[in-house]
């Protein structure tokens, strides 16, 4: 059975498309998440799409949250998130919507995202990210909210928000927090510090470093295999209780934190900021 051909099947929604193993081959898709659901384990792989590097506005939030739903539906087993992209898992926010934005179309992203981070964080069941590559900012945040992360050697990844001139977002605080040793996460935090899979492993920001891709698939279902033999009600009661605060700040806080957002992205320093963020980076080559 072959899983690297895209095939046609029934579109899903406007940005989503199942691979499946129908055999009726079309030309690639240009959808901003493709799903590859494995018959035999029940695993879904869900590939960010917007290349060149997969940078996060409304419609790849929403691409993501439509693809978790189609999951849930399904009744899956768990979720590899990974990326196209030969080099690049995700850069983050999209820097074009933060330099050119306003507060109304700030408001939407916000929104967008909170409700990818909750369809993921509060999935019913485990998401494994493949890191193929750099994970920056949101990139690495939508790792960090999966069950587990292995990483592609010879990248970068970290939450740099800070060097971008945005004040990080409280639940990317919280969950930070809880994920890296306190030095190190107010270290990360306050830096906006990269770091090497090596040393990311070394502060559980990655669980794995491994050599390609291929490498971090099979990390990735090795992972998911642990579930299989656990009642997953068990698996999700116990997950709730432990990521309660974070979901729950969400759900109760929402507009608050999407003002937050809006206020940290519009300040005058932060408009500064992200402009020579933005120039530098046109300016790169
Ligand atoms: C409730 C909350 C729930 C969820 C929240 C979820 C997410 C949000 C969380 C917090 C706030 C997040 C803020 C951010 O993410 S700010 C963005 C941080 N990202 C970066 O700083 C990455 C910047 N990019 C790079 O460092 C490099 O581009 C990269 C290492 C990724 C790749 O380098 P490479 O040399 O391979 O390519 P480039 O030539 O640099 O880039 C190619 C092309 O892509 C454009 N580009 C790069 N990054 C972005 C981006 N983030 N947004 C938009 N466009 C980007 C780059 O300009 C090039 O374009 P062009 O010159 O036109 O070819």
């Amino acid at each position: 059975m072959s899983r690297n051909i895209l095939f046609l099947s029934k579109t899903i929604n406007s940005n989503v498309r199942r691979l499946c193993t129908t055999p009726t081959p079309v030309q690639k898709a240009e959808k901003l998440v493709l799903i590859d659901v494995n018959d035999k384990t029940g695993y879904g792989t869900l590939s960010m799409n917007r290349l060149p590097v997969n940078s996060l506005n409304v419609e790849l939030f929403n691409a993501l949250s439509d693809a978790y739903d189609e999951m849930e539906k399904n009744k899956s087993r768990g979720v590899i998130l990974t990326s196209t992209s030969p080099k690049i898992f995700s850069a983050g926010l999209d820097i074009n919507d933060l330099y050119s934005g306003d507060s109304k179309s700030w408001s939407e992203l916000w929104d967008a995202s909170q409700e990818a981070f909750l369809k993921i964080y509060d999935a019913s069941f485990p998401s494994a990210a493949a890191i193929n590559g750099h994970a920056i900012g949101g990139g690495c945040f939508f790792s960090m909210i999966c069950d587990y992360r292995a990483m592609v050697k010879g990248y970068q990844i970290g939450l740099n928000e800070i060097q971008v001139g945005i004040a990080l977002p409280k639940v990317l605080v919280m969950i930070m927090g809880k994920l890296l040793p306190r030095r190190h996460a107010e270290i990360s935090l306050t830096q906006g510090t990269l770091y090497s899979p090596e040393q990311a492993s070394k502060i559980n920001l990655v669980d794995d470093v491994v050599v390609d891709k291929a490498e971090a698939i099979i990390k990735c279902e090795a992972f998911l295999n642990k579930f299989r033999k656990i009642p997953m009600d068990a698996v999700n009661t116990t997950k709730r209780t432990i990521r309660r605060e974070e979901i729950d700040y969400i759900r109760n806080n929402k507009q608050k934190d999407i003002d937050d957002f809006v206020k940290a992205v519009e300040s005058v320093e932060a408009q500064n900021t992200i402009k020579m963020y933005y120039q530098a980076l046109k300016n790169k080559k």
